[in-house]
């Protein structure tokens, strides 16, 4: 809609006929007026509706327009403010400008006059919305402490944007490395709860004892060590967030502590009788995919409904295309100031080894490579032979990831534990270390791997495994949810298991 055909103006003068006449003024431009001559009218309009434009007369009998102008700058500073003044006061006119003003007119003027600064008011007006409209919908490089910008990334970003302000709580999951705790503090500081506390519990870290403690604090002598009361993270959260992380490890018995905490901001610290209630609202992460671990009787099924009402996935650096690069020269910018160091870019080749990579660590792993060159090495440009074998090695001996194959939801820890349930059931690969998983090897494929076998006739379970999932997937046409659900599993196993297979095939390889 052309904004300067029809618009609406508060109009705050404190003569009737005055008012009267530049009502009429406005009107024939399209304008539709609200005219008021007190101050305190004025304010009370402003917070029943905003109009697109405010007229208004710096000398009121019960304030100065100038305090009016301060608190439309602050409270509504979308308002386009046209200020009217006397001779006397063109000063303060100019002062009112400094202050966000548009323009203003000094009376007298006539309907010419005010016309054509009103057009100008609108036709700017219309400028910045248009900008930002356009910014708007610009991918974003960075957003709230992440760098980035992927497909995958904007949609995390304006998740965060849209969640925010929310009490709902968010549950992020993504491989080890991928940012899931900068994801949990852009929640916090992006919403209304940003002055209150943020507070980060990593449910992995803490001793399986102490955890109920450190969450929900303790009395003095509640238990041997226990010297003095100590508030715990539920309470330091109060009118802020608390975020969960590495969630799917926590104990069991906990968990249905935590579910009735979640229910009702409740709850009792130990060694406590009295119960306490807290405004929190509560983030979560995990790098497993959970509702596996719901159906392996780790995670409780209720507790997974109350904390995964937002979900938020981040996708892992592989998938992220030109990410890689932005993120790259970001740390390389970052490390040079730390380091006292030069480097101004990537060579060719060694952009290309960098894109290629399949970073199982993710922007961890991306940040201590980074580092690694710019400690160990002095010049302008970051070669291909400052790069860790670790990432020359794959790019000669492993192929580029293909797309299809990139957008797996995979997550290394849950990667890491099924390769070591399944080295537990071959002896084959019994011993593999669960670290593999993060460094790829060269390629091996599986017809070598059954060649290793003592008697042909028998191959490891998880090829046999393999060998019909992928024969669904390819009667199915590739179609992974439909292979999936003929199957009986979850797309998500599938998922997982093709990056165990891989894992598996990379270890299993002779390096
Ligand atoms: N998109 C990004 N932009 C900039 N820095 C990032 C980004 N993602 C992650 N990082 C950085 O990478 C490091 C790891 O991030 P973070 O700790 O949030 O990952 P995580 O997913 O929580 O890992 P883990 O599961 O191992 O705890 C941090 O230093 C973080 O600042």
């Amino acid at each position: 809609m052309d904004i300067t055909s029809s618009f609406t103006t508060l109009l705050v003068e404190d003569s009737m006929s005055l008012g009267a006449l530049y009502t009429e003024y406005l009107r024939a431009d399209g304008a539709r007026v609200t005219h008021v001559n007190h101050g305190e009218d004025a304010l009370n309009e402003l917070k029943q509706w905003q109009p697109d434009l405010l007229v208004l007369d710096i000398q009121l009998p019960d304030m100065s327009g100038m305090d009016i102008l301060a608190a439309v700058q602050k409270d509504y500073p979308d308002i386009t403010v046209i200020m009217i003044t006397a001779h006397g006061t063109i000063d303060i006119a100019v002062d009112a400008m400094r202050s966000g003003a548009f323009d203003f007119l000094v009376k007298p003027f006539d309907a010419k006059r005010l016309s054509i600064t009103v057009r100008n008011a609108l036709k700017q007006r219309q400028l910045v919305n248009l900008v930002a409209k356009y910014e708007s919908s610009l991918p974003k490089p960075r957003f709230m402490g992440f760098v980035g910008e992927s497909l995958a990334m904007q949609t995390v970003y304006k998740t965060i944007d849209c969640v925010a302000n929310s009490k709902a709580s968010a549950f992020i999951v993504g491989e080890s490395g991928t940012g899931k705790e900068v994801c949990a503090n852009a929640i916090h500081h992006a919403g209304n709860r940003c002055d209150g506390p943020f507070v980060a519990l990593n449910c992995a870290s803490i001793p399986k004892d102490l955890i109920e403690s450190e969450i929900f604090g303790h009395t003095k002598g509640a238990f041997t060590g226990a010297v003095a009361n100590r508030d715990g993270a539920a309470t330091r959260a109060h009118n802020g967030t608390l975020f969960l992380d590495e969630i799917c490890e926590m104990d069991l018995e906990l968990q249905s502590k935590l579910l009735r905490f979640i229910q009702t901001g409740v709850f009792q610290r130990v060694g406590a009788t009295k119960e306490e209630k807290v405004d929190v609202r509560f983030v979560s992460a995990t790098n497993r995919i959970p509702w596996d671990e719901v159906k392996a009787g780790r995670f409780r099924e209720d507790l997974f409904y109350r904390l995964h009402v937002i979900p938020i996935e981040l996708p892992p650096l592989r998938v992220r295309g030109k990410d890689i690069l932005l993120l790259a020269s970001s740390l390389l910018k970052e490390y040079n100031k730390e380091e006292g160091k030069k480097f101004k870019g990537f060579s060719s080749d060694a952009k290309r080894c960098l894109t290629n990579y399949a970073w199982p660590g993710n922007v961890r792993q991306l940040q201590n490579v980074i580092r690694q060159v710019v400690v160990l090495n002095e010049g302008d440009l970051v070669e291909l032979d400052m790069l860790p074998l670790q990432l020359t090695t794959a790019e000669i001996s492993q192929p580029k990831v293909e797309p299809s194959t990139k957008n797996k939801p995979t997550h290394s820890t849950a990667v890491a534990n099924n390769l070591n349930e399944i080295a537990e059931s071959s002896p084959l690969i019994s011993n593999i270390e669960p670290s593999n998983a993060y460094s790829p090897k060269p390629q091996h494929s599986a017809d070598s791997v059954v060649a290793t076998t003592s008697n042909d006739e028998i191959e490891p379970l998880w090829l046999t495994e393999k060998r019909t999932i992928e024969s669904a997937i390819a009667r199915c046409d590739g179609n992974v949810p439909k292979a999936a659900a003929l199957l009986d599993i979850s797309a998500s196993t599938i998922y997982r298991k093709r990056q165990t297979w891989e894992e598996l095939e990379n270890s299993l390889a002779p390096s």
